[in-house]
């Protein structure tokens, strides 16, 4: 395999854009990306892009062969252009897919991208449709929604462990404070933990401050082989990893649900990978779809003890200038979570992280990054691992 490493990024903004449409959004963040690259469109081998739903969002599936078309890389160029599909994970896996691509020698440059617009639909829509990531079968068609299932997930673990609303809502308003430093963020306001716990109750015990929000945007990066990356930038940040795992799709029958074992054993792919553990990891944007996923996130990672994610949440551990920053980018809750763009956002902002170009909220002296990205209640997880140094 050869090293790969990521060359151009960017995001649009994220939240509700009248303005825009599905595909402005994606050509507005792949030609973003090309352009930080400073790639010729000629030189551009292969596109994955992550998508969810786009059949049920906006009514427009074929989503590889679109966003190829309106990138002015499909009529004349006709660039191969793959959609990737694993729910809330699959802007994730069009990474990891763009990764293999890249290092099997396949192809050279290649962009990954994710796109979502989700507010064309009334919420209930929405919601609906992204209960289509969970069992159908099992869950889906008894109403369970993805808020109802973390809850159940958040109860266990204040049950098993003695987790508490206040460490719950400490995760909300971390990630609000530091989203307010992120200029694509769709909630720069900051909240307090009062805020939080006297907001409306979505599905027991998750506010409406626990739960990310519906979200429009688009995210893409470049990747390179890393022998020519200096051609194009001075700051490659390379993919020193990539770890993917598979659990059931329905929740009741894992056999614990307040740990994901396809976040452990991806992460535990992705480390062996790269050779490192969790105390070389400097930063992690994890997949805090709601508050608790953050802190079994964190516990599932490696990064705290199992059980210990809230404590380790309210104590400041995971705060800028803490023992293990995480979510810089003010995470899914703040940023929002347009379902198949928030892989790549995630590795957007470790990149941002790696160069030194994060502003207010740049941890100082970040030399390797993470990026955790969930499908689901956890029956996808996609792990990577960045580093600034060869
Ligand atoms: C693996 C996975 O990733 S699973 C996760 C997949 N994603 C989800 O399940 C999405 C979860 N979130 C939701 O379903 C919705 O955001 C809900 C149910 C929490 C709220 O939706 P609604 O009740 O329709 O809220 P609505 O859009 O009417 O907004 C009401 C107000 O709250 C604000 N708001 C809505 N959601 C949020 C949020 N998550 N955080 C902060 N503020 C919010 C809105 O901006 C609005 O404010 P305004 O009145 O000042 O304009």
């Amino acid at each position: 395999m050869r090293e790969v490493a990521i060359i151009g990024v960017k995001n649009t903004l994220f939240g509700e854009q009248w303005d825009r449409s599905f595909r402005d959004l994606v050509v507005e963040a792949g030609v973003g990306a090309v352009e930080d690259a400073g790639v010729a469109g000629e030189r551009i081998d292969s596109m994955f892009v992550g998508n969810m739903s786009g059949g049920q969002f906006v009514e427009q599936e074929h989503i590889g062969a679109l966003i190829a078309d309106y990138s002015g890389l499909a009529k004349n160029l006709h660039v191969p252009s793959t959609r990737v599909e694993a729910a809330c994970a699959s802007g994730g896996l069009a990474l990891r897919q763009a990764f293999y691509s890249v290092a099997s020698g396949m192809d050279d440059i290649v962009i990954a991208a994710g796109v979502e617009k989700m507010t064309d639909v009334p919420s209930s829509k929405a919601s609906s449709a992204l209960a289509a990531a969970a069992d159908r079968e099992w869950e889906g068609i008894m109403g369970a929604t993805f808020p109802g299932l973390y809850a159940m997930i958040a109860r266990m673990h204040m049950h098993k462990y003695g987790t508490t609303s206040e460490q719950l809502a400490q995760v909300a308003v971390k990630n609000h404070y530091n989203g307010q430093f992120n200029p694509i963020a769709q909630y720069r306001n900051t909240i307090t933990v009062d805020a939080v716990l006297s907001s409306i109750m979505v599905a027991d015990p998750l506010r409406i401050f626990d739960c990310s929000p519906i979200t429009d945007g688009a995210s893409a990066v470049i990747l390179a082989p890393a022998d020519v990356a200096h051609e194009y930038t001075d700051t490659p940040i390379y993919i020193k990893a990539s770890g993917q795992a598979s659990d059931t799709i329905a929740l009741h029958d894992r056999r614990d649900i307040t740990t994901l074992d396809a976040s452990v054993v991806a992460g535990r792919r992705a480390y062996e990978m790269a050779g490192l553990g969790p105390k070389d990891i400097d930063l992690v944007e994890v997949h805090d779809c709601f508050t608790i996923a953050e802190i079994c996130a964190i516990e599932d990672l490696g990064f705290v003890k199992k059980g210990e994610g809230g404590k380790a949440t309210q104590q400041g551990e995971t705060a800028i200038g803490g023992r293990i920053p995480v979510n810089t980018s003010g995470g899914l809750k703040a940023c929002g979570h347009p379902v198949g763009a928030t892989g790549i956002k995630q590795a957007v902002e470790i990149v941002q992280q790696l160069r030194g170009e994060a502003g207010k909220r740049q941890v100082d002296g970040a030399e390797v990054g993470m990026t955790h990205n969930v499908g689901g209640s956890g029956a996808t997880a996609v792990v990577h691992i960045f580093s600034r140094n060869r």
